[in-house]
């Protein structure tokens, strides 16, 4: 679980702890279990638990207040596409790491708040207890971060004369796949959040999220001086 957790920010770490403890695990806790299951075995002594409970081999899996819903469930559709959000910035944090660029710790912190995000959506607003609410509530300080990394990267690029397709280079078209799937994300959190179920500013912070995903794919093909493909009409 550590070398999951220990990247995250401090409250991540917390919000993980508190959710290991309990019966029903949350989605980020789905790789955590992984690394608690691994480090147990590579130390010898204890025995291994095992990965898969198979409650959910009947197609229904539960909320963290303890609902059994079916896996098709809004709830879960956003809690996938969210978990798929996070895999997309891993692998764009590879690409830019390997081109050195120091933004990658601001990804870092984007993948430990969509865990949060994860912990906010799996807590349906109906079923859950105050003790739920206070475990998973989500900061808007998040959506103020992201908004002043936008201002800052977006002064140092070219203003935007033409439409751009996801291009220039590795680090900036996993971006743009990040941003694509940061869409995706949003469009199935809206739902959840109309409905009452979860926090306005996971909403938002998702909608912010993809307009920094765009800047940074700008700004990687920037820094690293490839170009950028411009849309044009074909003849
Ligand atoms: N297919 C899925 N997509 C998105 N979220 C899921 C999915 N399946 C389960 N979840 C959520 O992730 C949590 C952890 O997943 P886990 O794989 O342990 O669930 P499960 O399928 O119900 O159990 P098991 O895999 O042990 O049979 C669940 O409690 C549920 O909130």
């Amino acid at each position: 679980m550590a070398s999951v957790v220990l990247r995250c920010f401090p409250q991540c770490c917390v919000m993980s702890v508190v959710m290991c403890a309990r019966a029903r695990l949350l989605p980020p806790l789905c790789a955590a279990r992984k690394c608690r299951s691994y480090a147990s075995s590579a130390e010898g002594g204890d025995r291994v638990p095992k990965i898969y409970t198979k409650t959910g081999d009947k197609g229904f899996s539960s909320t963290f207040t303890g609902e059994r819903r079916p896996k098709e469930d809004p709830v879960f559709e956003a809690l996938g596409a969210t978990d798929e959000l996070s895999a997309a910035i891993g692998l764009a944090r590879e690409f830019c790491l390997d081109r050195g660029h120091p933004f990658t710790e601001e990804l870092d912190k984007i993948q430990c708040i969509l865990q949060d995000v994860g912990s906010n959506i799996a807590t349906p607003l109906s079923s859950a207890r105050e003790s739920h609410i206070k475990k998973t509530k989500f900061s808007a300080q998040a959506v103020s971060d992201l908004e002043c990394w936008i201002d800052r990267y977006t002064a140092e690029l070219p203003p935007l004369k033409n439409f751009i397709l996801p291009s220039g280079g590795k680090s900036s078209a996993s971006l743009h796949v990040a941003r694509t799937a940061c869409r995706r994300a949003e469009r199935r959190a809206i739902p959840i959040v109309r409905a009452g179920e979860a926090d306005p500013d996971v909403a938002i912070f998702l909608n912010r999220l993809s307009d920094y995903l765009f800047i940074m794919a700008r700004y990687a093909a920037l820094k690293e001086g490839q170009q950028e493909t411009i849309y044009q009409r074909p003849e």
